[in-house]
């Protein structure tokens, strides 16, 4: 069996890097604490284990029970805003975390990774179109903890020969276009999925953070990139780092190349539900950056990759049929 060890397989983009590694011949070996992450996320021929991955014991025992061939290291905290009041927390689980993995990796001998970083290690850049050369100049301590743990994984790729890939990815949204999987975080914070959810609820009320940001219509533009491209650029990732026979790291971009406000977004979705919403608009949510759209030519060039889900409507419109389905 050619096993993968994919830390956060139980949550949001892992359960799809798991369809999709089942897909292509590989077992996942899941191992995920559960904090944010459902068991039934994991498909059923998939390995479970609960764990968290700053126990070096727990991992210790993974490696020396499974033998992977590679990492998919998606295990961590991932709302920027939260990283705002909680700062030590996201440094502990995505700092500390990934040291202990990348330990017991070394001590293992298994030295291919794709790491899950994130467009939020940018911060605000003048460019519009943001390529991987622009400097690292993160807004909130979430994309600091992603930032440093690049940094990490650089060095053990000069020092100890690792292969490492970080993805930058934009914002994951949609859902498994066949149903199987999608969006579930408990508490739900992200803007695609309270509108849906907001609309599903006859048209709960929903907050727009900022209105006077530099954009066109002052509210804060992102990148929405499709979750199963995102899945698709993680095999497409793992198989260059399998192929790479220098040690090796590379950080790439993984989104659609096109921005969209979050007024835009709340359109959209009333368009899809057929629903309209109410909204408030709010105070700036501390730690945005303002604007983050990727630019994709590096994934294109070196991993073959390019989004096969290129209009928002599509992506949000799988994000709803998941919804609909779902008790939310
Ligand atoms: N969702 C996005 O838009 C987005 C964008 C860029 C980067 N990312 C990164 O991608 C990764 C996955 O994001 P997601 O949206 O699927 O989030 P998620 O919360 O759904 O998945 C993360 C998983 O990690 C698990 N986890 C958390 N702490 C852990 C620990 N200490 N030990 C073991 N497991 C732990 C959680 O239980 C969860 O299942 C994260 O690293 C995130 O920072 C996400
Ligand atoms: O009720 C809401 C929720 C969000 N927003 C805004 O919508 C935008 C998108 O926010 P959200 O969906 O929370 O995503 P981000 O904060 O952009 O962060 C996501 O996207 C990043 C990559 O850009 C990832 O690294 C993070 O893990 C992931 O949570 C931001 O401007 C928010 O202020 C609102 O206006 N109202």
């Amino acid at each position: 069996m050619k096993k993968i060890l994919v830390t956060g397989g139980a949550g949001f983009i892992g359960s799809h890097i798991c369809l999709k590694l089942l897909e292509k011949g590989y077992t996942p070996v899941v191992f995920d604490n559960l904090t944010n992450g459902h068991p039934d996320a994991v498909p059923d021929e998939a390995i479970f284990i609960q764990g968290d991955i700053r126990k070096k014991k727990a991992l210790d025992s993974v490696f020396a029970a499974h033998s992977p061939l590679a990492v998919i290291h998606l295990a961590g905290l991932i709302e920027a805003g939260q990283s705002m009041s909680s700062p030590g927390l996201f440094y502990d689980v995505n700092v500390t975390g990934s040291q202990v993995l990348f330990a017991s990796m070394q001590q293992y001998d298994c030295k291919k990774i794709v790491f899950s970083s994130t467009a939020a290690v940018y911060g605000n850049s003048e460019k519009y179109l943001i390529d991987e050369s622009e400097p690292v100049c993160p807004t909130n301590p979430y994309g600091r903890s992603k930032a440093i743990v690049e940094t990490i994984l650089a060095d053990y790729c000069k020092i100890h020969g690792f292969r490492a890939l970080a993805l930058r990815y934009f914002n994951a949204a949609g859902a498994d276009p066949a149903g199987r999987a999608g969006e579930r975080h408990e508490p739900e914070t992200h803007l695609i999925p309270l509108c849906l959810m907001a609309a599903k609820n006859n048209g709960r009320a929903m907050s727009v953070f900022g209105t006077d940001y530099p954009t066109p219509d002052g509210t804060c533009v992102r990148d929405y990139v499709h979750v199963d491209d995102l899945a698709d650029a993680h095999i497409a990732a793992l198989q260059y780092a399998m192929k790479a026979t220098d040690p090796a790291f590379e950080q790439i971009n993984i989104g659609r190349e096109e921005g969209s406000s979050v007024l835009e977004v709340l359109k959209l979705c009333e368009k899809i539900t057929n629903c309209r919403l109410k909204i408030n608009f709010k105070e700036r949510r501390a730690g945005d950056p303002y604007r983050l759209v990727s630019h994709n030519e590096k994934a294109k060039n070196l991993l073959g990759w390019e989004p096969k889900f290129t209009d928002l409507e599509d992506i949000i419109s799988h994000a709803w049929k998941f919804m609909e389905q779902a008790d939310r």
